[in-house]
């Protein structure tokens, strides 16, 4: 029997725009070598300048296209993006309490760069309760960790204290993106490890607004990481330094938040 070929899953809203969600996603796995596999829970109208309109998938759609993956496929690790409303959020975690997916990584995507909200705000309490739960690695944004620890993050302490919050409702792993500390040089990740150990991934800040997809694509790596069988801050480590390539190596596509570099390469995994 040949060896299988290591697959993963995104459960996330496409952007027609090609930068961010799950097409970001599967341009990320591919990169890493791992063959990605997609749930659509809602569909975008949207490009770099901002999100025109979405619409979430039928329920039924969405229970579909899980049983056809798990029917076929065998995923290691999945990870989660845009989940639109209530009722998204509640088939997807009826389906990935049926299905056996791997580890799960939540990136609570809430708000697009662009300023549209991508989860309706009743929503947040059902991701809180029901979604965070399931998570093994919750990777939100500043924004989205003081709407789900429902504190204030203004500087390094605070990041280090939503986090503790955070892994108290029940989340193993806690990954802070410090993107939004626009005024800092460094843009600076705080991690909370399941075993109590914590550190930060900082990378030299780049001066630019083609930042579209940045929280997709470091989960999506992070994703693909662990299901090559990477421990959780080997998986970091590499996303972080990933995702860093992928923003300094620009390219020139749209006229807004244009999106990533998904082609650029890095050296080597892990730690340096
Ligand atoms: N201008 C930038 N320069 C370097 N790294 C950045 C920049 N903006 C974001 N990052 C990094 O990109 C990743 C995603 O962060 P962030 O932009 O905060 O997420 P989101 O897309 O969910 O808002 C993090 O690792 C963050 O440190
Ligand atoms: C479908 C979809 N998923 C996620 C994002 C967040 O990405 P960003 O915060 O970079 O706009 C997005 N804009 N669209």
């Amino acid at each position: 029997m040949v060896n299988e070929t290591v697959q993963a899953l995104t459960i996330a809203g496409t952007d027609s725009g090609g930068g961010a969600g799950v097409m970001a996603d599967i341009k990320t796995m591919q990169e890493r070598h791992v063959f990605s596999a997609a749930v659509v829970v809602a569909v975008t109208a949207q490009n770099t300048i901002g999100v025109q309109d979405f619409m979430a998938m039928p329920k039924k759609m969405i229970d579909e296209q899980f049983a056809s993956i798990a029917d076929d496929l065998k995923i290691r690790a999945c990870k989660t993006g845009m989940l639109a409303d209530v009722p998204t959020v509640e088939a997807v975690v009826k389906n990935l309490k049926k299905y056996d997916l791997g580890p799960l990584t939540v990136d609570p995507v809430m708000i697009a760069k662009g300023g549209a909200r991508l989860l309706s705000e009743d929503a947040i309490s059902t991701v809180r309760e029901k979604l965070l739960p399931l998570a093994d690695i919750l990777t939100p944004n500043l924004p989205e960790a003081e709407e789900l620890a429902g504190m204030k993050i203004n500087d390094h302490d605070q990041m280090i204290q939503a986090a503790k919050k955070l892994q108290s409702m029940g989340v193993k792993n806690v990954l802070i993106k410090g993107g939004h500390q626009v005024e800092s040089k460094e843009s600076s990740d705080f991690i909370l490890l399941e075993n109590g150990n914590s550190f930060w991934v900082s990378s030299p800040r780049v001066d630019t607004k083609r930042t579209h997809g940045t929280g997709d694509t470091l989960s999506s790596c992070i994703t693909a990481e662990l299901a090559k069988g990477s421990d959780v801050e080997t998986a970091i480590r590499t996303g972080k330094k990933y995702v860093q390539a992928t923003i300094a190596n620009g390219i020139q596509v749209g006229h807004g938040h244009g999106p990533l570099n998904h082609w650029a390469k890095i050296d080597k995994e892990g730690d340096d």
